[in-house]
């Protein structure tokens, strides 16, 4: 097994090494928290390797941005890369195991398998604007669920539909890694913390926390009684006035993501996605 630098953190590159420590582990009976990401750490990640903490007695992590949930005209190139400070991060937030495998690893030449999750957790949000999206994602969480063989697996709220199309895919395939959400965490003005943040100017930043107050707003006219249809359209109009090309601004049911029309079809979710100059932004938040 590689350890890189003076770090107690393993790193591993190999999914052999990773199935040998995870099942050493097993033996001396020690439970695993999973935390999958595409790196470039902030500390809406380091919370989800402190929720793992309090949840297992081992917290892997692994660190691979997969190319098949990107469509070509996408940042798979661009996205930020920044290896040494992850490990950093993630040995001061107290992990244990740092798996990040070469792409040619998890896809070898001749691989011909992808995961298609249907229904409604896939149904009119983020799937309208990145069609090959999900295939993608759970196509590379399943394999990573399985080579972990974790107790549980924690994803942020943040990527609301990714945790429900996840959690669709490990019951329809009966992995026994239990599926948890994260609640998500801000900057202080309220933009969520996103990897691709780094991507805004200085001016789209001072606009970008719009796209939270616009959802608050929502979730509280809601809440007050407003219709639903109205709240989301004076949402996407706060959004244009700001400079946002919007893709959508929904409500859906919570833990279905199936459409509701009025608060007694709840607990409601409000979800959107829209972009500043090339940063496509994506948040959501209880109505
Ligand atoms: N602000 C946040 N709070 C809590 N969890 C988060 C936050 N941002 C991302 N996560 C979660 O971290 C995990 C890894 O996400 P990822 O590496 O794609 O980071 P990201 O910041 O969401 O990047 P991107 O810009 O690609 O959306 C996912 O489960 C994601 O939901
Ligand atoms: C879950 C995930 C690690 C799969 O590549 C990714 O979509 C992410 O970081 O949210
Ligand atoms: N956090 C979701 C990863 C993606 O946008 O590809």
């Amino acid at each position: 097994m590689a350890v890189e630098g003076a770090s107690r953190v393993r790193i591993v590159r190999e999914a052999a090494s990773l199935r040998a420590q995870v099942a050493d582990w097993r033996r001396q009976g020690e439970t695993i928290a999973f935390v999958p990401t595409m790196g470039a750490l902030h500390a809406g990640h380091i919370s989800l390797v402190g929720e793992a903490k309090t949840l297992a007695s081992r917290v892997v992590m692994s660190i691979f941005v997969n190319p098949t949930q990107f469509a070509p005209t996408e940042d798979f190139g661009a996205y930020p890369r920044a290896f040494e400070a992850d490990a950093a991060k993630f040995d001061a937030a107290g992990g244990d195991l740092l798996f990040a495998p070469a792409v040619e690893n998890m896809y070898p030449q001749n691989f011909a398998t992808l995961i298609n999750v249907e229904g409604p957790a896939v149904a009119g949000l983020e799937d309208r604007f990145r069609p090959t999206h999900f295939s993608g994602v759970a196509t590379i969480v399943a394999k990573l669920l399985n080579l972990c063989r974790a107790d549980l697996a924690i994803f942020g709220e943040k990527d609301y539909q990714q945790l429900k199309v996840v959690t669709q895919m490990a019951r329809d395939l009966d992995f026994e890694t239990k599926i948890l959400g994260a609640p998500t965490i801000r900057e202080k003005d309220g933009l969520a913390l996103s990897s691709r943040n780094v991507y805004l100017s200085a001016e789209e930043r001072r606009v970008a926390p719009v796209l939270h107050a616009a959802l608050a707003r929502c979730a509280a006219d809601i809440s007050k009684g407003a219709a639903i249809e109205a709240a989301l359209d004076v949402a996407r109009a706060a959004l244009a006035d700001a400079g946002f090309v919007t893709d959508y601004v929904e409500a859906r049911h919570a833990e279905t993501l199936r459409p509701v029309a009025s608060l007694v079809d709840g607990p409601i979710r409000l979800l959107a996605a829209a972009k500043l100059g090339k940063t496509r932004l994506i948040d959501n938040i209880a109505a």
